[in-house]
């Protein structure tokens, strides 16, 4: 059983916890130690409810100082920083990042200095060399080698688009993307208008405006994708939802194309090789029936419009839970390399 902690309790985190004991993985893998800062009855508390996923499926306990799980033990502490934890003590194989607070190697390798032997990123490292890796699953997974210490699984949006632009980028070939994300409201904004520290729109209240932020996807796909570099542009709006974006695609391609093709073969991928990580829908769907889906990207054919050779896609994805999925799901792969490749 592979042994797992999760740093950083807040959305992904408690969705992970959530995630892995939905998924038959949870017969491969088990949550031992959470480290978050706040407190044990709100742990408790926000593990039992949750206003986008609903009500914990299985009893929630506050055992010792920690959680009970269906009976399992789950070691709480609250430190601020890696040093804080005993996690050479907590004897874990693989630490999920879930606080944000961390986008270069060497604060990574302050918690490989404290007992973990790897770590799995939720978030984009300020770029490509403070990771040995950077994973989107469906597409690069291979890129997950047993000697790896530290592992990004890039962010929800690269895994909505980088699947689609993959499949896309040999024939009709790409010339040019410019990429939108209309995305629900984060822990980062305030619910009434109050200070940010890096940035003036992101002051005003996440229940009253579309609120464009700034975004690192044109070189996150970059890294995954470096035929496409130089010639993505990226958006992002934050819009007043609790869960689940959209992200729209208009693509120049390399020849003409017609939406009959191009949704005949994101269809195809979606129940063949990306079965799990890709979806696709032709009903009329809004945001809110994508909640709790764990796919990284569901494409709405419905959407799909093309004029010559400009291509408009839009997909769907539950930001939390599906980000969360894929988190498992890496993680998972990366453990069967360990065992292969030191067997
Ligand atoms: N929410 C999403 O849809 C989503 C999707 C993909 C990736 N991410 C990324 O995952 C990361 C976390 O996002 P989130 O939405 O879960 O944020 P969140 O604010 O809900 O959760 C962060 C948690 O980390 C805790 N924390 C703060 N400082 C800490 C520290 N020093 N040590 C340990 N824990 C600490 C906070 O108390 C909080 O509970 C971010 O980098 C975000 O970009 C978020």
């Amino acid at each position: 059983m592979l042994r797992l902690a999760i740093n950083g309790y807040g959305r992904i985190g408690r969705c992970l916890l959530r995630a892995l004991h939905e998924s038959p993985l949870r017969e491969r893998m088990a949550v031992v130690a959470i480290n978050e800062p706040a407190d044990l009855e709100s742990i408790v508390h926000l593990t039992r409810y949750d206003s986008t996923h609903g009500r914990f499926h299985l009893p929630v306990e506050e055992r010792e100082g920690g959680l009970r799980i269906d009976g399992q033990p789950i070691a709480v502490s609250h430190g601020n920083t890696p040093e804080a934890v005993d996690w050479a003590a907590l004897d874990v194989d693989l630490l999920l990042e879930c606080s944000g607070r961390y986008a270069d190697r060497s604060g990574i390798d302050r918690f490989l200095a404290a007992g973990v032997p790897r770590v799995l990123v939720s978030n984009p490292m300020r770029n490509a060399e403070q990771a040995d890796a950077t994973v989107v699953y469906g597409v690069n997974e291979t890129a997950l080698h047993c000697d790896a210490r530290i592992v990004s699984n890039a962010s929800c949006t690269t895994n909505c688009v980088v699947p689609l632009l993959h499949l896309l980028l040999d024939d009709p070939g790409i010339e040019a993307a410019v990429i939108t994300a209309v995305h629900s409201a984060m822990n980062d904004q305030p619910l009434q208008d109050g200070y940010h520290r890096t940035d003036l729109r992101r002051t005003r209240s996440a229940l009253q405006s579309i609120i464009p932020v700034s975004t690192g996807l044109g070189r996150g796909v970059e890294r995954l994708l470096p035929a496409l570099s130089g010639r993505i542009q990226a958006h992002h709006l934050r819009v007043p939802t609790l869960n689940v974006s959209a992200m729209e695609l208009c693509l120049q391609l390399r020849r003409d194309a017609t939406a009959e093709e191009i949704n005949r073969r994101l269809q195809n991928a979606a129940a063949g090789p990306l079965a799990g990580v890709l979806s696709f829908t032709e009903r009329p769907h809004a945001s809110c029936d994508f909640n709790h889906d764990p796919h990284s990207c569901i494409v709405d054919g419905t959407q799909t419009r093309v004029t010559g050779r400009l291509l408009r896609l839009m997909a769907w994805f539950d930001n939390e839970w599906g980000f969360a999925n894929r988190m498992l799901d890496v993680a998972e792969c990366w453990s069967r390399n360990w065992v292969k490749e030191t067997a």
